[in-house]
């Protein structure tokens, strides 16, 4: 032997010369090969004398490994060799190396099985024969060999594994680094099994019984700080003895069947798997299998377990809450407890009998587990034995399968049982090879899947039918304060519909008021031909008076705010005069009359009337008695007949009464219409002057007839107005305006009227008082018969407009003279009694028309027309630098649009006036022209001067630019 281990000597040597030492030093024996391995286990049976090598062959380079850093892989490939101790006690294993550099490639490490080696105290048995423990931890994964061995034997002094545990550490701490991880990962859905594996005696009992309890422990634990999952515990317990598997939780020792099933595996056949209801359950049960348990004195142990225990625990948990097919998974894994029953020798347990027995199926039992593990450990290429025991066979899926596995090996370190325990560690040392393939289990199929949405729909439903919970309460809550904000909104709604309600109103008021201006100005025009047929002194005294007469009511009015001025629709069918009486007696009549309407009355009258609060001063009762038309308007009753029959005796004899009460049925259906305007119609039909031209055609906006004197200024205002809506502060301005002219007037008025007395205005009254008294069967006729005088009116205002916008066209085309053109647009304002010229005009300008495109003679007419056309506006060219200021001129420039910085602005001007046939443009124009022409100043021009003319050569004095030459007669 010493001739061949020098012979192999000096080929080592040889050998390193040719090799690197570097590789040398890291290569495993393992991976050398099949043929050095043949040469060294060739080496090791010549060593024993079992073998003698041939000829010619080269002995096993025994020397190799006294050089090699793995000295863990030396026993399982040199049983029995001596192998000296490594130079470096802390160098790195060769398999750790292989690792390291498989990390630092950025390669997976596979999941091995988890080794660890417990040394137990020295029992006293063993104190007492003197054996010593040969064993020392010399660091957390070092186990060294410190006896003395026979100088033939050869195995590794020193042994590295992944947690070596002295005979100090307690079993808590064997649990929590060799143990616990593996265990609790059944948590997560991963097999689990826990192996103690050792001789007879060594402590696997001992240890596991503590692991088992400190495993059931923490997962309970777990189970508790995890509410959010269910989990379900389940536990059996099963015993292999004699190769027989008992039911450990059964009194019924009938050997059970193993089955395979294709998903499962190896199934144990009715094997009791009780559910846990909780801890203490557990441990009830765990005392029923340590009570089951076969358990048989040897002469090692007094208890020595005579077979091998698996204790199982299954663990199913799922999520309390289905949040997701992801999150809402089954998780399903079991942890096996497994404590093996020892390897033994007859001979030192002195077994005989039924304990020779036990043991030879324990050995055998044991030895095929061996075999798995080292095969396992070498790959799984090869036939792996599981079916050779049931111990196996039960165990095949936590042995290199789907399972995290940990392996404590227990080692008893007495001297005597050094054989035992390199037996025990050759074993750990293949099981730390053996690779795992350990993997969730997730358990989530159709059926799965649907039992749990079946128990999140019972759990909503459960919420709906007990609203008392939390959740429905905060529900119910959140409804509640959505209800409120809608009542919120919709109060705020309502509001917001009131006020455009009376926004609307408002301006629907502006608009009547606007469209009634026609009726005035008829009115107005009605007073005016009632003036004529008096001296115009006299006329405009009365008119004067009425004028006081109406600011005095309205003042009065202002004083009472409370008193609504609505006016019945009755009493509408008067004209203004009729009106003043009327209102006095408002009060009385205010109860019949909607108090809304009242209002809005009010507001409008507020409006208008806001800037003659100054004018109280002429409210005193000698104001109302100086004038024969003031004790005529103070005996006027409030009815419609008696308001017809005055109004019809202060006009001329020619207006029939039929065409006044037309006239006031058109203001009285207006009225009904619009009962808000009363005042305002009340104001302006008072104000009504003589021989005053109003722009009623063109300007809505007008609410009074200025005086005479004022007309012009009063037409320059207009044509602001025409360009857009009045507004309310554009109404009270112009009544402010037309107040004061009002006022200067009023004051003179007063002077010259300050000594009648009441009773004489009575007197002059006197007819129309008595005539105000009629029998009311009357006023009920004239009621009927002014609902038709109203259509008749409405329908012959329709016909004036169109007549009149013809009559401007036709001007327009037979390029008629634009001062005839101003006056007869400013003097026919509507009236029914205007009908007449207003159909002449019209029949005049079609003959013209017809008759001269009939003749052929248009061309020299029209040129004849143009001309003359064009000598007024040369003449209006020149008017407007006398007539105008500066300031005129320019403010006109702009509204006219001619830019200020061009040339013969004036000319521009007066090109432009009466070119187009709008409304707009046509009021703009006469009243640009009015303002021109003198003699429309002067008041002038009536209506009679109108005459028959079927010739276009108007007769201008040109000098004078006066109305003689415009009169066709
Ligand atoms: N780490 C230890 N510390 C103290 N006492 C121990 C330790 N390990 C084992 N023992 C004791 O050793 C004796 C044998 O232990 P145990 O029965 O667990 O051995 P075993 O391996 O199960 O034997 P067997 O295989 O015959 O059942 C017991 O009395 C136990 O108390």
């Amino acid at each position: 032997w010493k001739a061949t281990t020098a012979n192999a000597q000096i080929r080592e040597r040889r050998a390193r010369r040719r090799r690197p030492r570097q590789r040398l030093a890291r290569r495993c024996p393992m991976t050398r090969g099949r043929r050095n391995l043949r040469r060294w286990m060739e080496a090791r049976k010549a060593a024993r004398g079992q073998h003698r090598p041939r000829a010619g062959r080269r002995p096993a380079p025994v020397a190799f490994f006294f050089g090699h850093a793995c000295h863990a892989h030396a026993p399982a490939q040199l049983r029995g060799f001596a192998v000296l101790p490594p130079r470096d006690m802390n160098a790195t294993p060769c398999c750790r190396v292989q690792e390291e550099e498989e990390e630092m490639a950025g390669e997976e490490r596979p999941e091995r099985i988890l080794v660890s080696v417990r040394l137990r105290p020295v029992n006293a048995r063993e104190a007492e024969r003197g054996d010593g423990s040969d064993w020392e931890c010399s660091g957390p994964t070092t186990l060294m060999f410190r006896g003395t061995v026979p100088e033939r034997t050869m195995f590794p002094a020193a042994y590295s594994y992944d947690r070596v545990f002295s005979h100090e550490c307690s079993t808590r701490q064997v649990y929590d680094e060799g143990a616990r991880q593996v265990a609790l990962s059944v948590l997560s859905g991963i097999n689990a099994s826990i192996f103690a594996y050792g001789q007879t005696s060594s402590g696997k009992t001992y240890t596991m019984v503590g692991i088992t309890e400190y495993s059931m422990s923490d997962i309970y634990s777990y189970i508790d700080k995890h509410p959010e999952r269910d989990y379900i515990l389940k536990f059996s317990a099963m015993e292999i003895y004699n190769e027989a598997v008992r039911d450990l939780l059964s009194p019924d020792a009938t050997p059970l069947r193993l089955l395979d099933d294709p998903e499962k595996g190896t199934v144990v056949e009715k094997l009791t798997e009780e559910t846990l209801r909780d801890k203490g359950h557990l441990l009830e049960l765990l005392a029923v299998c340590e009570a089951q348990r076969q358990i048989g004195e040897t002469a090692l142990n007094e208890a020595s377990s005579r077979s091998h225990q698996i204790l199982r625990l299954t663990v199913e948990s799922s999520a309390k809450q289905f949040l997701g097919r992801g999150n809402s998974s089954t998780l399903l894994a079991c942890v096996n407890f497994v404590d093996l029953a020892g390897s033994e020798r007859a001979s030192q347990t002195a077994s005989a009998g039924m304990r020779l027995k036990e043991g030879s199926h324990i050995n055998r039992s044991l030895l095929t587990l061996g075999k798995v593990i080292r095969q396992l450990s070498k790959g799984r290429n090869g036939h792996i034995p599981y079916r050779d025991s049931k111990l196996t066979r039960i165990l095949q899926s936590s042995l290199g399968g789907n399972a995290k596995t940990a392996i404590i090996c227990t080692m008893s370190p007495a001297h005597c049982h050094i054989e035992q325990s390199r037996n025990t560690l050759l074993f750990a040392n293949c099981a730390k090879d053996v690779v795992t393939n350990a993997q969730v289990n997730v358990v989530m199929s159709d059926k799965a899947l649907v039992k749990h949405l079946q128990r999140e729909i019972a759990r909503l439903e459960n919420e709906l039918k007990f609203p008392g919970s939390a959740s429905c309460a905060s529900h119910a809550e959140i409804l509640r304060e959505k209800d409120e904000l809608i009542k919120k909104l919709e109060e705020q709604l309502k509001e917001l519909m009131e006020q455009k309600d009376t926004v609307q109103s408002q301006l629907d008021n502006f608009r009547k008021v606007a469209s009634d201006e026609d009726i005035n100005n008829q009115l107005a025009r009605r007073w005016s031909r009632s003036s004529e047929s008096i001296p115009r002194n006299v006329s405009e005294g009365a008119f004067s008076y009425s004028d006081i007469h109406d600011v005095d009511y309205q003042d009065q009015t202002m004083d009472e705010p409370s008193v609504p001025h609505w006016c019945p629709p009755s009493r509408h069918v008067s004209d203004s005069i009729d009106e003043h009486e009327a209102d006095r007696v408002a009060p009385r009549d205010a109860s019949e009359v909607p108090e809304e309407h009242c209002k809005e009355v009010q507001c409008i009258e507020t409006n208008e009337l806001r800037s003659r609060r100054n004018q109280e001063l002429f409210q005193t009762p000698e104001k109302k008695t100086y004038t024969g038309d003031q004790k005529h308007d103070e005996s006027m009753s409030n009815s419609a007949e008696n308001a017809i029959k005055l109004y019809a005796c202060d006009f001329e004899p020619s207006l029939d009464l039929e065409k006044l009460e037309t006239d006031e049925s058109l203001a009285l259906k207006r009225c009904v219409v619009s009962s808000r305007d009363s005042a305002l119609t009340r104001s302006r039909s008072c104000r009504a002057s003589f021989m005053v031209i109003p722009n009623s055609w063109f300007d809505y906006s007008v609410s009074t007839t200025p005086p005479p004197g004022e007309i012009f200024r009063y037409s320059t205002k207009s044509q602001e107005k025409v360009m857009k809506s009045p507004s309310s502060d554009e109404v009270a301005d112009k009544s402010n305006s037309d107040s004061n002219a009002e006022e200067e007037r009023v004051v003179s008025d007063i002077s010259c009227v300050t000594g009648v007395d009441e009773q004489k205005t009575d007197k002059n009254h006197a007819p129309q008082s008595s005539e105000q008294n009629q029998p009311k069967a009357s006023t009920t006729d004239v009621g009927t018969d002014s609902s038709l005088r109203t259509a008749d009116s409405l329908s012959w205002l329709i016909d004036f407009e169109k007549k009149q916008q013809e009559i401007i066209e036709l001007w327009h085309e037979c390029n008629v003279s634009i001062v005839h053109r101003t006056y007869f647009f400013l003097l026919f304002k509507g009236d029914r009694t205007d009908s007449i010229y207003m159909e002449v005009e019209h029949r005049r300008l079609s003959f013209i028309k017809n008759t001269l495109a009939a003749d052929g003679e248009l061309h020299a007419t029209a040129a004849s027309s143009l001309r003359s056309l064009r000598h007024e506006r040369d003449m209006l060219y020149r008017q407007m630098l006398r007539k105008l200021h500066l300031a005129e001129r320019e403010s006109l420039f702009i509204k006219w649009g001619i830019d200020m910085g061009s040339k013969q602005r004036r000319l521009q001007l007066s090109r432009r006036i009466w070119t187009q046939t709008g409304m707009e443009h046509v009021g703009e124009s006469a009243a640009l022209v009015a303002k021109l022409v003198e003699h429309l100043e002067k008041g002038q021009a009536i209506k009679e001067m109108f005459g028959l003319s079927f010739s276009l050569k108007p007769r201008i004095d040109r000098r004078s630019f006066s109305w003689v030459g415009v009169v066709y007669s």
